[in-house]
C-alpha cells in the first residue's frame, strides 16, 4: 500500500479555482515531484499553459470529458506514467469543470495495473463561493462534485457576505456532511491539508454509488463497439466521439438514455450520471495582434449582456505593441486579466479565447473577436 503512488483528483465547477490551487500546490516548497494530468473542455487547451512549474510534466487532455469519453486516454496516460516510475511522487488531476468525479475515482479502483501501482487519496473539490448555490440548481456535475469530496475548499470568500458564505456552506454541508471543508481565498490552505491525506473512503463512496466497484462493461456502447472512445478516434462506428456537439448532442461515449430534463444519462461501470448538454464551447484563435481598446469594451460588453449564459471565458492574449503574454480570465461576468510574462524568443504569438455556457452564438463571437484585430 505504502509505495503505490498517491493520486489526487482536483475538481469542482468552470471557474471555481481548480488551477489556482494546482498552481499553489506546485509553487509551495514541498519538495515532491508531481505528474500533473490536466483535463480540459473546449477544443484548445489554454490551461496547460496556465500551470506554474518548470520542474513538472503536465500532460493535456482536451476537448472531452474525463469522466466519461475520455476515461480510456486517462487510463493510457497513468499507464505511461507508471512506466516510467522514479521521475514523480504523486500525481495531480486537474478535471474539467463539467466532470463527474465518480467515474474518475473509479479507474483507480477497477483498472488493475491503475489500482496495482497507485492509490486514490483524496478527491479535493474547489466550490465558488459566489455561483456555488446557483449552480446546485442546473447542474448536476456541480452537486456530485459536493457530493463526492474528501475536501472541499469553499473559495473566492471575498467575494460574498458572511450571510451568504453561511448559506452556501449550509448547503455543502446538507450534501456531504463528511467531508473537510476550509474558507478560502484563491485556495490559500497549507498543503498538508490537500495531500497526503488519505482521506478517500471507499466504504462512504459505496452508500453514495453501490455499484462503484462494478468494471466498466465495455459492450454496453449503444454502438455495439468493444473500446474507449478517445477524442478523434474514427472507429467506423458511426457516430460523434469527444464533446464536440456541432451535429449531435451526444457526447460520444454511447450512452442514449435521458432523464426528466432530457439530459443524457450515462452509465459507465455501473455508475450513472448526467451532463447538461446544452453547455458548448467556443475556441478563437489569430495569429494577428489585438487591439486592447477594441478587445476590452468588447468582452466587457459582451459579458454583461450574455454573462448569465457565459460560465466561463479565458484566453491568452497578443497584443499590439505589447511584448507580454496576456492572461484573461472570466466566470460569468466578473473579469480579470493581467500580463503573465515576455513572449519568449521565436515562440508563436497568437491568441487563444475560449468561451463556454449555454446557448452561445458562435457566429457572433468569432465576429466580435474578428473586429478586436489591430489595424
Ligand atoms: N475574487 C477571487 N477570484 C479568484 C479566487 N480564486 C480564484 N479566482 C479567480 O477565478 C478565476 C478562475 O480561476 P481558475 O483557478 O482558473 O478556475 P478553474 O476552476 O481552474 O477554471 P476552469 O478550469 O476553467 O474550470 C481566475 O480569474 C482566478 O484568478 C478567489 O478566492 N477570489
Amino acid at each position: 500500500m505504502s509505495d503505490k503512488i498517491p493520486v489526487t483528483v482536483l475538481t469542482g465547477y468552470l471557474g471555481a479555482g481548480k488551477t489556482t490551487l494546482l498552481n499553489r500546490i506546485l509553487s509551495e516548497p514541498h519538495g515532491q515531484r508531481f505528474a500533473v494530468i490536466v483535463n480540459e473542455f473546449g477544443e484548445i487547451g489554454i490551461d496547460n499553459d496556465l500551470v506554474v512549474g518548470a520542474d513538472e510534466e503536465v500532460f493535456e487532455m482536451n476537448n472531452g470529458c474525463i469522466c466519461c469519453t475520455v476515461r480510456g486516454d486517462l487510463i493510457r496516460v497513468i499507464d505511461g506514467l507508471l512506466r516510467r516510475k522514479g521521475k514523480f511522487d504523486a500525481i495531480l488531476i486537474e478535471t474539467t469543470g463539467l466532470a463527474d468525479p465518480a467515474p474518475v475515482a473509479q479507474t483507480f479502483f477497477v483498472d488493475d495495473t491503475v489500482q496495482a501501482r497507485t492509490r486514490l487519496d483524496a478527491v479535493v473539490t474547489v466550490a465558488d463561493a459566489k455561483w456555488l448555490s446557483e449552480r446546485l440548481k442546473d447542474a448536476p456535475e456541480a452537486k456530485n462534485q459536493i457530493a463526492f469530496a474528501d475536501v472541499v475548499l469553499l473559495n473566492k470568500t471575498d467575494l460574498v457576505t458572511p450571510d451568504e458564505l453561511a448559506e452556501v456552506e449550509a448547503r455543502i454541508r446538507g450534501l456531504n456532511p463528511f467531508a473537510r471543508l476550509h474558507r478560502t481565498q484563491r485556495c490559500a490552505i497549507p498543503l498538508n491539508e490537500v495531500l497526503g491525506r488519505g482521506a478517500f473512503d471507499l466504504d462512504r463512496i459505496l452508500t453514495l454509488e453501490p455499484d462503484f466497484l462494478e468494471g466498466e462493461d465495455e459492450q454496453d456502447h449503444a454502438c455495439g463497439c468493444d473500446h474507449d472512445h478517445g477524442h478523434g478516434e474514427d472507429c467506423g462506428c458511426g457516430h460523434e466521439h469527444g464533446h464536440d456537439k456541432s451535429d449531435d448532442k451526444d457526447c460520444g461515449c454511447g450512452c442514449s438514455e435521458r432523464d426528466e430534463a432530457g439530459r443524457i444519462v450515462h452509465r459507465h461501470g455501473g455508475l450513472k450520471h448526467v451532463h447538461d448538454e446544452e453547455i458548448d464551447s467556443v475556441a478563437l484563435e489569430t495569429e494577428a495582434p489585438l487591439d486592447p481598446e477594441k478587445f476590452f469594451p468588447w468582452i466587457q460588453n459582451m459579458v454583461a449582456v450574455d454573462g448569465p449564459s457565459i460560465l466561463r471565458s479565458k484566453g491568452i492574449l497578443s497584443f499590439k505593441d505589447d511584448p507580454d503574454r496576456f492572461v484573461f480570465q472570466g466566470v460569468h461576468m466578473i473579469l480579470d486579466g493581467d500580463h503573465q510574462r515576455e513572449w519568449a524568443e521565436g515562440e508563436r504569438r497568437s491568441s487563444r479565447l475560449v468561451f463556454i455556457g449555454r446557448k452561445l452564438d458562435r457566429a457572433k463571437i468569432e465576429a466580435g473577436f474578428s473586429a478586436c484585430i489591430a489595424a
